[in-house]
């Protein structure tokens, strides 16, 4: 049996590389249980929030991550590329498509501090670091008299802002997603629950991506329904908002264990952290893919998932309007 060669697309930071090695491996398994023999080639590509050290805010966010790999996909450079879906900018890439959404680690964002301290613990007028405008408000919102610190870098350099030996910060603020994935969860001192920070749309999420009709074996294997539905609903409700990834709004779409129920809550703050608009709805699934059951094969799947993801979007959709009825434009600036 000949092999298929695969070339997956990685950006060279650590969680880049992490991120696609587990895809890459994920890969071959399905491959493999499907009786094909797949060889995945890592193909390297550098993107302008690699290379700049400006702020996210200052880059503008949406995207910086995203266009060299999809112009490396585009080129024929690489078949499939692997994003953090809270990277991936709302609006669809001609050409390109999302094929998998494989299962979803923790969404939830996660202190680092020293000491060990939660965010309760922490002194008062304590120095907390991120980049982000959501994580920022949040922060604000249950602790008033923190200062935070606008940061950037990759994962070890912004962990060494407060854990390592010229710390200048108290704590810092991650996706434990991300540290999960390096296998830095040990530096976690308080996972943050999302009624005290909603975490960002999409945000635990990896996409692989490749370009528009493409199919290479096993790739539709990789893909988590729950994972999907949640993110097509956090998505939409971003999308709706007009929002982009450096907007202070945060959503978090959970499927019961029964697969019966999506439930989706949003977050919209001011950048000050004193408004915080808080919703949250549900919609009913199929149930078609339960937790713990082999995956139905995609024949069985087809109808009831379009139903489904459409549901999903809905959701998102019309908590969004929701929150915007209730004034979401005013309290936050959304673009
Ligand atoms: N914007 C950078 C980024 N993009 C994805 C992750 C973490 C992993 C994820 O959310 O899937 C991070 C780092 C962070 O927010 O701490």
């Amino acid at each position: 049996m000949t092999a298929t060669t695969v070339r997956i697309g990685t950006r060279a930071s650590a969680l880049a590389r992490t991120q696609t090695g587990h895809v890459a491996d994920a890969l071959t398994s399905a491959a493999a249980a499907a009786g094909v023999d797949v060889r995945v080639k890592t193909v390297p590509v550098t993107t302008e929030g690699d290379r700049s050290r400006a702020s996210l805010a200052q880059l503008g966010g949406t995207g910086v991550f995203v266009t060299a790999l999809r112009d490396a996909l585009l080129a024929d450079v690489c078949d499939l590329a692997v994003h953090s879906l809270k990277d991936l900018p709302t609006a669809p890439a001609p050409g390109l498509e999302i094929v998998a959404t494989p299962e979803r680690v923790s969404p939830l964002d996660a202190l680092c501090a020293r000491d060990g301290l939660d965010l309760a613990g922490l002194p008062r007028g304590a120095r907390v670091g991120t980049g982000s405008p959501r994580r920022k408000a949040q922060l604000l919102a249950a602790r008033p008299d923190l200062e935070v610190v606008d940061i950037r870098g990759n994962v070890e350099t912004r962990l060494a802002r407060a854990l390592g030996a010229d710390a200048d910060l108290h704590a810092v603020v991650l996706a434990a997603a991300g540290l999960a994935r390096l296998g830095r969860s040990d530096v976690v001192s308080e996972v943050l629950a999302p009624d005290v920070m909603m975490p960002a749309p999409g945000q635990g999420v990896l996409a692989v991506e490749q370009r528009a009709g493409a199919s290479f074996p096993g790739v539709a294997a990789l893909d988590h329904i729950p994972t999907r539905l949640a993110a097509t609903a956090e998505r939409t409700l971003l999308a709706r908002l007009e929002a982009g990834c450096a907007a202070p709004v945060g959503a978090l779409g959970t499927v019961s264990d029964d697969g019966r129920t999506l439930e989706l809550q949003a977050v919209v703050a001011s950048l000050d952290g004193t408004r915080v608009l808080r919703h949250g709805a549900s919609s009913v699934c199929s149930a078609a893919w339960l937790p713990g059951e082999p995956r139905p094969t995609d024949e069985e799947l087809t109808a009831s998932l379009v139903h489904d993801v459409q549901s999903a979007a809905t959701l998102g959709a019309d908590l969004a309007d929701l929150l915007l009825d209730l004034g979401a434009a005013d309290i936050a600036p959304l673009r």
